[in-house]
């Protein structure tokens, strides 16, 4: 399978850079990568249109493409769902690009299930110390909601110890050099990965 069709899975816990990393590969390679828009049962922000940045869908239509299996992964957030469908995958494929999945740990063991059989990169801090800077120094969240989000973290690095849980590990320490390691993965050019630090400060 060429990598216009394999997707491709980034996961990791939140603040250790997925976003820095596929904006920049979004922004070096506008016609070679896309994300598949995901639907949702949450309202639309203002300035947010239906097929754009996600399908808006009610509770009812949720269930029933669930039911339908439409759905390779899926996941509630306080009372909204949200899943990516297998037809917004092949909408991705349709234009040549390779798709690309920024999701959690919970919904990479769903992908496991399917037959999408994807790329797995799991994005690692460096320490523990440094995922907490991260998140402090982005001062999007509340320190109750970065104590959140750290507790969050564990669950995903444990999830990538597991056995076969990710093709490759990067640790996002030196922005260049993690980048440029996550840009080969994300071209089809095998890596010689990191391996995954100890985390337990
Ligand atoms: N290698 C790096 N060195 C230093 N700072 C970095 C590095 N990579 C990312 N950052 C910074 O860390 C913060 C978190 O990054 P980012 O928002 O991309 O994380 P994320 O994994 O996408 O988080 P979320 O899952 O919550 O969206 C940002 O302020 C970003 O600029």
């Amino acid at each position: 399978m060429s990598t216009a069709t394999t997707p491709l899975v980034v996961f990791g816990p939140s603040g250790v850079g997925k976003g820095t990393l596929i904006k920049r590969l979004f922004a070096d390679y506008p016609d070679k990568f896309a994300f598949s828009v995901s639907h949702t049962t949450r309202a639309p922000r203002p300035g947010e249109t239906d097929g754009k940045e996600y399908h808006f869908v009610t509770q009812d239509t949720f269930k029933s493409l669930l039911s339908e299996n439409a759905f390779i992964e899926h996941a509630q957030f306080s009372s909204n769902f949200y899943g990516t469908s297998v037809r917004a995958i092949e909408a991705v494929q349709s234009t040549g690009r390779r798709c690309i999945l920024d999701i959690e740990s919970q919904g990479v063991r769903q992908v496991k299930e399917t037959d999408l059989h994807p790329v797995y990169v799991f994005i690692s801090p460096p320490s523990m110390g440094v995922l907490r800077e991260r998140l402090r120094g982005r001062a999007t969240d509340s320190e109750e909601a970065i104590q959140k989000r750290l507790a969050t973290a564990i669950t995903e690095i444990s999830y990538a110890r597991e056995e076969g849980a990710c093709d490759y590990i990067i640790v996002n320490d030196d922005l260049d050099t993690a980048y440029n390691k996550f840009r080969d993965v994300a071209l089809g050019n095998p890596i010689q990965g990191d391996t995954l630090p100890p985390l337990d400060d």
